[in-house]
């Protein structure tokens, strides 16, 4: 194993090197370029010949890698040890679609067992909505399901819902996350509660904005059919038991799951119930056999052929070689519109991290802002400051190759144009000489405005279809992504401490907003503010 401090400064070498270099340079060098720079799973390519990347910059990544332990720790992940340190749990997702049923041992006790017996039931249960078989207080069958849940126990199956609408055929989904009341107020209008099932989706089943969503959701159904069978219309989600049946949800109707799943690496888990009622226990079995493929090649592929390995080494790359503070995800499908959104709670609440894991402060930059929209409606948004803006923001884009709308063939090869058109526009770029000449005397004055300096990195991941087992096998991608770079970060992806102080405040507040309760020893701003909200609420 190499030294760490060594591999970081062999990289930072590395990429003050490239950093002179032009992209396009390295492919007019190269012929073989793509062949060195892309990788593959079946049909998943990664492309990453589109960077800065050259064959001693990969050698040191891969020395890194090695360096920090990537191989060790990935493999204690999938041995179930207890790797989220601060909060003493395993890290156990990968047991979810463990469809080998490989025995994953925690404190000597094998998962599977709990594991494959708690999707018996959440399949059934799916299936009986599904059918009918089980039905309304009414007794006619439920036309609509609401998943109340916030975060991970939300953005999972309300990402996987929407991206494989092609496969829906159950009852219609709808989620509501925000304590917002528009978001329930707007979800509820027009939707009948006789035949609406309401899973309330909480791992902690504390979280305030859930509560307070499900009672006034529970509240709405009791109205309509009596509080006596209102719990005929609910569902749970959650690790926490009592609180569920203090809510008046009965055991039988409560899913559970375990403290070594992570909320943001929940959706393989009961959180993926709405999924599993929307497309049946079959397709979502497929999904869970995509990530499955995915866990066993970053189990065993070797280090330069291991696609989540290669990615995450691409963001160390990008945030600490090159000081790219941010990444663009830009899937170039219109049903991973709430890809972006996933991505930024999986990664950002991974790796928004500034302690080691052995409790010191890192000395190098760690979790880069990740945002995005689906192409091509970002190209008429934000795409300007990709193009020309002051900062380098490298773009991830994502491309399904195949739409499932065959009979609109024309949007497919117009949408793949403009994803390919874009990595090869912010590579290449337009000199001003070149932009001068095609403007020619008259247009001399705006050839500075016009031409675009290109050099500007991108990885393309493209795949056949959009379907069920290519789905999972992304989402297991970029979790494994988010892995590696905090192995190499030697952080902690598996706890989220930062969110903390914000809800313990917001607790606080909420008695300040009512009549009476003093704001004393709160800032001026904030003083004001509350003063701003009585003066307009009293
Ligand atoms: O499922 P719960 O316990 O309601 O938590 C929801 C979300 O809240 C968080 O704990 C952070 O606020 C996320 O990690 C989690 O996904």
């Amino acid at each position: 194993m190499t030294d760490i401090v060594p591999a970081w400064a062999r990289l930072n070498a590395e990429a003050a090197e490239a950093a002179g270099l032009r992209i396009r340079a390295l492919f007019d060098a190269d012929p073989g370029r793509f062949a060195a720079f892309s990788a593959r799973l079946d049909d998943l390519l990664l492309d990453f010949s589109k960077t800065h990347l050259t064959a001693p910059a990969l050698a040191a990544l891969m020395d890194l890698a090695s360096a920090a332990g990537v191989e060790a720790k990935r493999d204690a992940m999938f041995d179930g040890a207890r790797i989220n340190t601060t909060e003493n749990r395993a890290v156990l997702h990968v047991a979810l679609r463990n469809r080998a049923n490989r025995p994953i041992p925690v404190d000597g006790v094998d998962v599977m067992g709990a594991v494959n017996a708690t999707f018996a039931r959440l399949f059934a249960f799916a299936e009986d909505v599904r059918s009918g078989a089980i039905a309304s207080s009414t007794g006619a069958p439920f036309t609509d399901v609401i998943n109340i849940g916030i975060g991970g126990s939300d953005l999972g199956p309300a990402m996987a819902t929407l991206a494989l609408k092609p496969f829906h055929d159950g009852p219609r989904l709808h989620f509501v996350s925000n304590v917002d009341g528009a978001h329930l107020a707007d979800t509820l209008k027009g939707l009948d509660p006789r035949t609406t099932l309401v899973i309330v989706a909480s791992k902690t089943f504390t979280t305030i904005e859930t509560m307070t969503n499900a009672r006034s959701a529970r509240r709405w159904i009791a109205a309509a059919v009596g509080e006596a069978v209102a719990g005929a219309h609910f569902a749970a989600v959650s690790t926490a038991l009592a609180e569920v049946e203090a809510f008046g949800i009965a055991r039988e109707r409560m899913f559970g799951f375990w403290d070594w799943v992570g909320g943001r690496y929940s959706v393989w888990s009961a959180i993926g119930l709405p999924l599993m009622i929307a497309v049946g226990a079959r397709r979502f079995e497929a999904f869970l056999d995509g990530a499955h493929a995915m866990d066993e090649h970053f189990r065993t592929a070797p280090l330069a052929q291991n696609l989540p390995v290669l990615l995450g080494l691409i963001g160390v790359w990008h945030r600490n070689g090159m000081g790219y503070a941010a990444r663009a995800v830009l899937p170039y499908a219109q049903r991973l519109a709430r890809l972006p959104a996933y991505l930024q709670q999986l990664d950002m609440e991974s790796n928004g991290k500034r302690m080691t894991l052995s409790g010191e402060a890192v000395a190098y930059a760690t979790g880069p802002l990740v945002w995005g929209e689906p192409g091509t409606n970002g190209q008429h948004a934000f795409y300007q400051l990709l193009h020309q803006g002051t900062d380098v923001i490298p773009a991830e884009f994502i491309l399904p190759l195949e739409g499932h709308e065959t009979d609109l063939a024309e949007h497919q090869r117009l949408l793949v144009a403009n994803c390919l058109a874009q990595s090869e526009a912010l590579m290449n770029g337009r000199s001003l000489a070149e932009t001068q000449a095609r403007l020619g005397p008259a247009g001399a004055g705006m050839a500075l405005h016009r031409s675009f300096p290109g050099n500007r990195p991108s990885v393309t991941i493209a795949f056949r279809t959009l379907d069920p087992f290519a789905l999972g096998r992304l989402i297991a991608l970029y979790e494994h992504r988010v892995f590696v770079e905090a192995a190499i970060w030697n952080i902690n992806a598996f706890d989220q401490w930062g969110v903390e102080l914000g809800k313990e405040l917001a607790t606080a507040i909420v008695p300040m907003l009512g009549a009476g309760a003093s704001a004393d020893g709160k800032d001026g701003s904030t003083q004001a503010l509350i003063r701003e909200f009585l003066s307009l609420n009293s």
